[in-house]
């Protein structure tokens, strides 16, 4: 049984998986883009002490499956270019022996909401695409929020070999060294950390066995928080104040502009509350760069007043105090590392005040500086700045204190920081509940030793047999 058995994961481990597999194959389909993920095992796969490596990765164009909702088929094929790509990577031979998983995440939790039978023929698309090719696949689901953040603090915790150092004889006396994990998303954000304290909320509380020590943690998975829902909500919290369908917008640098139509900003599940029939059909948005005020606006969507629990981040939602280092990964790090705020000796004051740079430079500037940039991404990192720096804040409690705690993560040696190399992990079962019984020397110090033992004893054996032996000369001597 896998490690983290916890975790549901009834449709994919349906199938035994083949023996000799040395690659594993994941498709990421999140709400913004598709991303194929291909591992390889380390050479010693039964006493795994080694580390399995990503050693490819293909991002699918477009934007993620969730968006050929209006025609399925499409999803599927989508896929292709990047699972042309896997066949080239990996050696013929070993194509049928590696396993395929695909995840979907928050994009296809949305679309589930909104109109399951949708979810299910986009699903079935991309499922008959994985099945053409001559791997082995293994099931396309979409996984839990729950999942989504168990497996990012898996991989991180994985790759920075934070699980065999603790599982050590002095690993296991002390507090368990891991780090949590934050993920920004398109359209969810998960925070997982191990917690010392009482988990108040059951639903967000998880027991992991892994290699031989326990672990209690603390997860939750906000959805409609990931970072394109979040601009929506944002946006759509002006359109009651729309005079003549043109919305002036603090989180967008002066002189930026950009057309939206209502109906498609209304028609995700997260804006339920903010519909007003007398929208106009579409929108300009004209930015006017100002962080104080954007941030005014995007706290609009944390509900900070209620809660039942001892304490809470925002919405009702229990949270812990937040404990130890933090390892932030997917959008985190690709604004932050734009903004050139990855170091960790920038301190939450010096954050805030370059992303307010940011926020007041006019948008010509900005496109002018960074021509190669995809204009969507350039245009809303103003907004996401001050969205991470909310979130972080004044969502989940991070101060000037602990700000030096929070480690910006694009890749850790080598591998992406995501919830797929832990997805696959468990689904492998690579990350044994015990530790595997390894002999303290290895096969050659054995017979090294033995070697030097038997020489040092013929050594004492003849010296004791020569010091004891009295010569005859001397024998003859005394008599
Ligand atoms: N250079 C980049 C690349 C991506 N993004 C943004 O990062 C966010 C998250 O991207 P990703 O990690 O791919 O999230 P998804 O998997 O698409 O989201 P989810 O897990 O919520 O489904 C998106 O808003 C995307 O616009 C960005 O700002 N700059």
């Amino acid at each position: 049984m896998g490690a983290v058995a916890l975790i549901t994961t009834a449709v994919v481990q349906n199938k035994p998986l083949p023996k000799n597999m040395k690659y594993g194959i994941v498709l990421d389909a999140g709400s913004s883009h598709t991303s194929v993920y291909i591992y390889e095992w380390p050479a010693e796969k039964e006493n795994d002490t080694g580390v399995v490596q990503q050693i490819d990765a293909c991002k699918v164009d477009g934007n993620g499956i969730s968006s050929y909702a209006h025609d399925p088929p499409v999803a599927g094929l989508s896929l292709q270019k990047c699972m042309d790509k896997a066949r080239e990577v990996i050696p013929e031979q070993q194509q049928r022996e590696t396993p395929v998983y695909l995840g979907a995440t928050a994009g296809m939790r949305l679309l589930r909401l909104n109109n399951a039978t949708l979810a299910d023929e986009v699903l079935s698309s991309v499922g008959s695409t994985l099945r053409s090719y001559p791997f082995e696949f293994q099931g396309a689901r979409i996984i839990t929020g729950q999942e989504e953040g168990a497996y990012g603090w898996i991989t991180i915790n994985y790759l920075l070999g934070n699980f065999l150092e603790n599982s050590g004889w002095l690993g296991r006396l002390k507090q368990s060294a891991t780090f949590g994990a934050l993920d920004l998303g398109g359209a969810s954000t998960q925070i997982t950390f191990v917690s010392k304290k009482e988990i108040e909320s059951q639903e967000n509380s998880l027991h992991f066995r892994l290699y031989g020590k326990s672990y209690d943690v603390y997860t939750h998975s906000y959805l409609c928080y990931g970072k394109d829902q979040a601009l929506r909500r944002q946006i759509a919290y002006t359109i009651p104040d729309a005079n003549n369908s043109t919305i002036l917008d603090p989180c967008f640098n002066s002189g930026y502009r950009r057309n939206t139509s209502t109906k498609d900003l209304y028609s995700s599940p997260c804006i339920a509350q903010q519909r007003i029939s007398t929208a106009p059909s579409n929108i300009e948005i004209k930015g006017t760069g100002n962080y104080q005020l954007c941030k005014q606006k995007v706290e609009m969507i944390f509900n900070k007043t209620q809660c039942t629990y001892s304490q809470c981040s925002f919405n009702g939602i229990f949270q812990p105090n937040l404990e130890g280092e933090f390892g932030a990964f997917s959008a985190y790090y690709f604004v932050m590392d734009f903004l050139k705020l990855t170091n960790e000796k920038i301190s939450l004051e010096r954050v805030k005040e370059a992303v307010k740079t940011h926020c007041s430079r006019p948008w010509e500037e900005v496109l002018k500086e960074f021509p190669k940039i995809k204009e969507k991404y350039l245009s809303e990192y103003c907004f996401s700045g001050t969205y991470i720096l909310s979130l972080l804040e004044n969502g989940f409690g991070f101060n000037s204190e602990n700000w030096k705690d929070i480690s910006f993560l694009g890749k850790i040696k080598g591998s992406d920081a995501g919830w797929t190399l832990g997805y696959m992990l468990n689904l492998t079962n690579m990350i044994p509940a015990e530790l595997p019984y390894s002999p303290p020397l290895s096969h050659g110090s054995y017979i090294g030793l033995m070697v030097f033992f038997s020489i040092l004893l013929v050594f004492i054996i003849l010296t004791c047999w020569l010091s004891l032996r009295k010569p005859k000369c001397l024998q003859k001597g005394i008599i």
